[in-house]
């Protein structure tokens, strides 16, 4: 993640080479990017460097630009880690701008404003939390005052702030958004003595409450995160990994219907959408966002059913906000369904990782009964993935909580073509033919012994040695398939990565229906024939195999013979 652009105080920034250079000042005049630190920039750029849980760790090197050189040649660079990469981009450009945060020792943040240390003691943590999408931190400046830092999405932050440019941070924020960057909102607020005593106290009892913790809490937090002073908004890039694009039109060929379920801001997750081909310059988006109440989303719902109806030759992408389908599943799900059903793309933003796992659960359970897939890199898309039939996690820089949750992990998404296209393909032929061989080979295996019963007077006597009947099990039938389904490549890897149309053969369970299963049975029946009175036609009267005129007692295709002539 990079940072990019930034609005203090109303005023729009970009990062140009290191520098923080206000809108306007264009680069051939690098004096416009100065090296010094207005009070709202130095105030802006301290929240983002204190508000944060980045660590550092110091690496030791043989050089080191900006880190501490030891007198044995060895220095230390500093390197932030932190499970938020959002949080490490913002606190890296901080750094760059001049305000960098330098480490925490005990509850002391230090950080070092254009050179000069200052100790910044941290009282609390409000963890960031995916539903209330911002955190805070509660600090006591050098001069004493007791001051809360928060940063969070912008529908978090805006409506709690009461002062600061909060109509242009709005339109900034907006413009960021549409440029595919991921904006956060930035604000703060002092509190007296008095005031801070009352939240110190109130945040102990919700911490230490023993009956309903997460409620308390969470009020307590709402209580502590309001009368804001905003300070400004950021903008950072999120690249996108390599081959996104390829990977989605991959599925698409396959068959497979893509839903792209997100917690970021509408406007960022639909220029995201276009860059990765979710969303095609042609597809005529529908959006159902920012819906008031259920009368207002029933209306919407029906006029994108009727448009849908009416231009069914274009292809149409749909936008829904998390608030706009909590009031479209209340209580017009089906009507919702059926229009993501026309759709050939959903993208859904500003979703709270609970609803990421119910969209899941509903696509499970409608009518279709599509098998699900979920991939997801953070501790975000847990729920869904482990509510998806098959969950994917993908190893990223927001932690393992995903890949520990998920049945598989890979470790980039441009792997799951391959995954799905080449590994999937292959092991559902390996699977099924497995099962159905197995059905098939107990069919040839128990006929002739039917069979035989009306040529023994149905006297119970086996068709087969117990010799035979052990290995037919456990090696005749079970190591060659053992072999076919660890090994089977009925089609060259490439092909099928390369044709993603291929993958349309296997879906639906096509190989374990009810046709592929009656063609088995009756060629294990046909094989079955063919075996008994095979050997019985082969034979005939002649039932000596060995040159003495011996009989073969109890070996499969001769005992028969004997036996009918016994009785
Ligand atoms: N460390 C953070 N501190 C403050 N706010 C954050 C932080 N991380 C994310 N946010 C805000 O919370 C929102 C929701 O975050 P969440 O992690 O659920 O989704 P996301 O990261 O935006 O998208 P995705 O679902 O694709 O991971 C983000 O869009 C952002 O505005
Ligand atoms: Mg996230």
């Amino acid at each position: 993640m990079q940072f990019r652009e930034c609005s203090v105080n109303g005023i729009k920034y970009q990062e140009i080479n290191g520098k923080l250079v206000p809108e306007g000042v264009t680069v051939d005049f690098p004096d416009g990017a100065s090296t010094s630190l207005s009070v709202e920039e130095e105030l802006f750029f301290k929240a983002v460097s204190l508000c944060h849980t980045v660590h550092i760790s110091h690496e030791q090197s043989e050089s080191s630009v900006d880190g501490l050189r030891y007198s044995n040649g060895i220095s230390t660079q500093m390197e932030y880690y932190a499970s938020s990469p959002d949080e490490k981009a913002l606190v890296e450009a901080s750094k760059r701008m001049g305000v960098a945060f330098s480490g925490t020792s005990g509850d002391v943040m230090e950080i070092k404003i254009l050179g000069k240390l200052e100790r910044y003691k941290l009282l609390h943590v409000l963890e960031f939390d995916a539903n209330r999408r911002r955190m805070s931190v509660i600090v006591q400046s050098p001069s004493g005052d007791k001051i809360l830092f928060t940063k969070g999405a912008e529908s978090a932050i805006l409506p709690n702030t009461k002062s600061g440019e909060i109509e242009r941070t709005r339109l900034h924020v907006d413009e960021f958004a549409s440029k595919g960057l991921r904006t956060l909102c930035v604000a703060f607020r002092r509190f007296t003595a008095e005031e801070y005593q009352d939240i110190d106290q109130q945040l102990h009892e919700a911490r230490t409450a023993l009956q309903h913790r997460e409620e308390r809490l969470a009020d307590v937090f709402n209580l502590i995160e309001k009368d804001l002073e905003l300070l400004g908004a950021t903008g950072v890039e999120d690249k996108l990994q390599d081959k996104v694009q390829e990977t989605i039109e991959a599925l698409r060929l396959a068959g497979i219907k893509v839903w792209v379920l997100t917690g970021d801001k509408h406007e960022t997750a639909v220029s995201v959408s276009l860059s990765c081909g979710h969303f095609h310059r042609t597809m005529n988006i529908l959006e159902l966002v920012q819906q008031k109440s259920d009368r207002e989303c029933a209306e919407q719902l029906r006029q994108l059913a009727r448009r849908l109806k009416d231009d069914h030759v274009i292809q149409h992408g749909l936008v829904v906000d998390g608030a706009s389908l909590s009031l479209a599943l209340r209580e017009h799900e089906k009507l919702f369904m059926d229009v993501c059903r026309s759709c050939s793309a959903v993208l859904c933003c500003r979703m709270a990782p609970l609803q990421k796992a119910k969209v899941v659960r509903l696509l499970k359970i409608s009518p279709e009964k599509p098998i699900t897939l979920a991939i997801g890199d953070g501790a975000n898309d847990v729920s869904m993935i482990q509510e998806a039939h098959v969950g994917i996690g993908i190893m990223g820089k927001e932690g393992r909580q995903a890949v520990r949750n998920s049945d598989y992990a890979i470790a980039r998404f441009k792997f799951l073509s391959k995954l799905l296209l080449v590994h999937g393909h292959y092991y559902y032929i390996r699977v099924a033919t497995l099962v159905q061989y197995f059905f098939y080979k107990n069919v040839c295996f128990i006929t002739p012994q039917f069979l035989y019963q009306f040529f023994c007077l149905f006297s119970q006597q086996t068709l087969y040695d117990s010799v035979y009947l052990t290995l037919y099990n456990i090696c005749f039938t079970s190591l060659p398939i053992l072999v076919y389904s660890l090994f089977e490549q009925h089609v060259h890897p490439h092909v099928l990565h390369t044709k993603p149309g291929l993958y349309r053969d296997i879906s639906k369970n096509a190989l374990l229906g009810f046709k592929p299963f009656l063609y088995w049975t009756l060629l294990g029946f046909a094989h079955a024939f063919i075996f008994f009175f095979g050997s019985y036609f082969l034979m005939g009267e002649d039932t000596s195999l060995l040159g003495n005129g011996q009989v073969c007692n109890n070996v499969l295709t001769l005992c028969f013979f004997y036996c009918r002539k016994e009785f």
